[in-house]
């Protein structure tokens, strides 16, 4: 059976209801709005049949506009009268919002004919979501499908194949350790070792030795001889994690060693000749840190041959879904909490919530969620996360009308100076020149703004720009 979502005021006829499941649908009737979101809530519907109703009611009709805006993630299809499309703002909503529509009367082979496409349509998008990063072989083991991340995948592609120092820089939590660790398995050195050491973590005076390694007697606490990690990374690769954090000091010992791949323990009298391959990690900006002279120039040049940036995960709106939802997995697999799903609000908190910590703090933020959640649902305030404005209803609202094409745009008040308003304002011409460039069409600008449709409505709204209804 599949399972159908219907929206009606009055339920539904007998005939009609017999033929839907004589067609082997699975019918959840909802008499309101509300009722409805509590069902898309607890049964996740892939279809609705949203039912307006026959007689002229604004009200009823604009409450079914909002039910379907704000259940973005369901394929609609709605039965309304012919004189009701020409209503203000109906074609908007049809052309944006409906998989597909059908006019009065209802007849129940149609109907459910439409649905089954619909239907059809939506399994094949919820595979491709639900499979496809976590099996794609060139994703790298990373969860990610925006347009950055389709870049990070071919440069992580670039880096294995060839064997040259790499440079990954990047904000705290994006996942540089993860493509550190593709490269080296992805190249022709993945059966050799892969040795990755924090040069944060380790006390100044210890990386020399940690390093190059030491002979017995070398230092007063150097009691038995040790192999340094660049010798015990032998054959393979070295990742260097945090190097802008790497004393001055080592930084010259480091130069040297990539300039003549010979490692000289301390305290010994020969060196030896060490190939191994060097991938180093930053989230400080280490051209300033050259300018503060707190970081070699020379030895940037010879990490840097190859630089890979990991992107920041407010960069990538429509990916926190996928790895919220991988996360979920990580969950249930590692915490044995099994069959927790998000609803819809945690969904669009998660899409607004801005990600200092990047995808190290989502995944954090979905283990606490799913700890503290007591029923099957996470909900926002399961999830440890403060938004820096409320959840949007308002992305409920259906876009400007055509009418509103002349209208002055509505500016916001502007104060030089503040950093907010500086981004607010950057947003807005974003979003302007993203509209025009897609002549107006939602879809196509979301899709290159990557966010959803609901944001993308959310944001117009916020920053009163208009859609120019002539294209
Ligand atoms: N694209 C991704 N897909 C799946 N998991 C990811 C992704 N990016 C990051 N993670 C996860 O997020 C966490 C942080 O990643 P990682 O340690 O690689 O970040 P980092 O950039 O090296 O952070 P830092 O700069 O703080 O060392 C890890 O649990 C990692 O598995």
């Amino acid at each position: 059976m599949r399972k159908l979502l219907v929206v009606s005021q009055a339920p539904l006829n007998n005939e009609i209801a017999e033929t839907l499941k004589a067609k082997q649908w699975d019918v959840h009737e909802a008499t309101d709005p509300e009722a409805a979101r509590q069902l898309a809530e607890e049964q996740q519907f892939l279809v609705a049949l949203a039912i307006f109703p026959e007689k002229k009611n604004a009200k009823g009709e604009e409450r079914i506009r909002e039910l379907v805006t704000c259940l973005p993630e369901i394929k609609w299809v709605a039965a309304l009268a012919e004189q009701q499309i020409a209503r203000h703002g109906m074609k908007h909503f049809i052309a944006e919002r409906l998989y597909d529509f059908h006019v009065f009367p209802l007849e129940g082979d149609r109907i459910s004919t439409v649905l089954g496409h619909a239907f059809g349509m939506a399994q094949i998008e919820q595979d491709l979501i639900t499979m496809e990063p976590l099996t794609a072989p060139n994703r790298f083991g990373l969860i990610g499908e925006s347009e950055v991340m389709l870049a990070l995948y071919r440069m992580l592609q670039r880096a294995a194949e060839s064997d040259v120092p790499v440079l990954i820089t990047g904000p705290t939590g994006t996942g540089k350790e993860l493509a550190a660790r593709a490269i080296h398995d992805h190249s022709s050195r993945s059966k050799a070792p892969y040795v990755a050491i924090n040069c944060a973590a380790i006390p100044p005076s210890l990386l020399q030795s940690e390093l190059f390694g030491h002979e017995k007697g070398s230092f007063t606490s150097a009691n038995n001889r040790k192999t340094g990690y660049i010798q015990s990374a032998s054959g393979g690769t070295l990742f260097l994690d945090e190097i802008g954090d790497m004393p001055l000091e080592s930084q010259a010992t480091l130069l040297r060693f990539l300039e003549d791949k010979i490692v000289t323990p301390i305290g010994a009298t020969r060196g030896v000749r060490v190939d191994v391959r060097v991938i180093a990690s930053t989230n400080v900006d280490l051209e300033q840190a050259i300018q503060n002279k707190a970081f070699r120039a020379d030895l940037y040049y010879r990490l840097a041959f190859l630089t890979i940036q990991t992107p920041n995960l407010n960069q990538r709106e429509h990916d926190i879904q996928l790895l919220a939802s991988y996360f979920l997995e990580q969950v249930a697999t590692e915490a044995g909490i099994r069959n927790l799903k998000f609803s819809n609000e945690a969904i669009a908190a998660l899409r607004l919530y801005h990600w200092p910590g990047n995808v190290r703090e989502l995944r954090s933020v979905i283990f606490q969620a799913a700890l503290s959640c007591d029923g099957t649902l996470i909900r926002p305030e399961h999830m440890k996360i403060q938004l820096e404005e409320p959840l949007p209803l308002a992305a409920a609202s259906p876009p400007p009308e055509p009418q509103e094409r002349h209208a002055a745009p509505n500016v916001q008040p502007y104060t030089m100076g503040t950093l907010k308003n500086a981004r607010e304002q950057s947003e807005k011409h974003n979003l302007e020149f993203a509209l025009a460039r897609n002549a107006s069409n939602v879809t196509r600008t979301a899709q290159e703004l990557g966010v959803s449709r609901m944001t993308l409505y959310r944001l117009m709204a916020k920053h009163g720009v208009a859609r120019n209804a002539s294209n």
